[in-house]
């Protein structure tokens, strides 16, 4: 398991930074960041609003295009270290001079530096550029403008992430239409924490992939959409189990969504957060449900296949896993 290939498309670039990382940058900035780590130096969170909470103080430490140049170097570098050939990462231009188009350009350069970098050694990478839901559909529409205005390249789809109960997903509606003119790719959170309806409205917006999803399963007429339609789960068993959505990786509904024809791919969501790495989920369904490398090789195909690249990129990466 520990040294296969793999795709990654569901990874918060936030999310992913590392404490010790966080840690530093509030060193060097002088910020007190209060209760955001435990006493062993980890994030310290009591249930999703919290979570989301302590996410966005980590934020506050990331100030210039270049805290993020040195945070997507990190992550990256992590992600080559799991196996991770090609990874998809959420980034909120919200978070990235306050969704002004300008600034996001500055930050956008920095990390395209980066992510070329990387690319070179063997680590690809495409940012989905995330709104943020619980910031409303105005902040929204700053997102899909900075999306439409630089997509093409590294920055290659569009999001919805954040609180899931806040509004409806219709709500969205003019910056997924803007996003989709612009030929990014769509995906949005849904079923992680509302239940099938979510989905179906995340459907509305014309998304061809689903960040969680996983409470499809509750309703098995939309199961069969979701298979017939090649609807891709983008999936993150540690997370949903760190966070209580599941009591256990045992009754996580990847098995079964997968066993129904639904496509599923696992991805880690925010690892230091939830105390999980790619090699860590694999082992575990590898435990868990006996999965071993067909399983496994048939999950990353089926990401390659749903991941916002190039046509060229996409073959080579179905090549890898064929
Ligand atoms: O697991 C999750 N579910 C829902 N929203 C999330 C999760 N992880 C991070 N974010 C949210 O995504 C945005 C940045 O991409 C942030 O608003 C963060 O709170």
């Amino acid at each position: 398991m520990k040294s296969s290939k793999k795709v990654e498309l569901h990874l918060h670039l936030e999310g992913a930074a590392p404490p010790a990382f966080v840690r530093g940058l509030a060193a060097e900035k002088q910020l007190d960041l209060g209760g955001v780590f435990d006493d062993r130096g980890r994030y310290r969170y009591n249930g999703f609003k919290d979570f989301l909470r302590i996410y966005e103080a980590v934020c506050s430490t990331l100030q210039t295009p270049a805290d993020y140049a040195r945070l997507l170097s990190a992550v990256l570098s992590e992600c080559g270290e799991q196996g991770a050939i090609y990874v998809e990462l959420f980034v909120s231009p919200e978070f990235c001079g306050g969704g002004d188009l300008f600034a996001w350009r500055d930050y956008l350069g920095a990390m395209e530096e980066i992510a070329r970098a990387y690319a070179l050694s063997g680590v690809d990478s495409r940012a989905v550029l995330t709104c943020i839901r619980h910031l409303g559909p105005d902040r929204a529409k700053r997102t899909a403008l900075c999306a439409a205005e630089t997509g093409g390249g590294w920055v290659a789809g569009m999001g919805l992430a954040g609180a899931e109960d806040v509004g409806e997903a219709r709500d969205y509606a003019w910056s997924f239409d803007c996003a989709r003119e612009a030929q990014l790719g769509l995906t949005a959170h849904a079923g992680e924490w509302c239940g099938p309806d979510s989905i179906r409205g995340a459907l509305e917006l014309g998304v061809t992939r689903i960040g969680h999803g996983i409470r499809a399963i509750e309703d098995p007429a939309l199961v069969r959409y979701l298979a017939d339609k090649g609807i891709l789960l983008e999936v993150c068993p540690g997370a949903n189990v760190a966070l209580g959505v599941v009591p256990n990786l045992a009754a996580h509904p990847i098995a079964r969504l997968a066993d129904a024809g639904v496509r599923v791919a696992v991805s880690t969501d925010d690892p230091p957060f939830f105390d999980t790495s790619l090699n860590r989920e694999y082992q575990q369904l590898a435990d868990s449900f006996g999965w071993s490398d067909p399983e496994f090789r048939q999950m990353n195909l089926w990401a390659a296949e749903a991941a916002f690249c190039d046509e060229d990129t996409r073959n080579r990466l179905k090549q890898e896993f064929t």
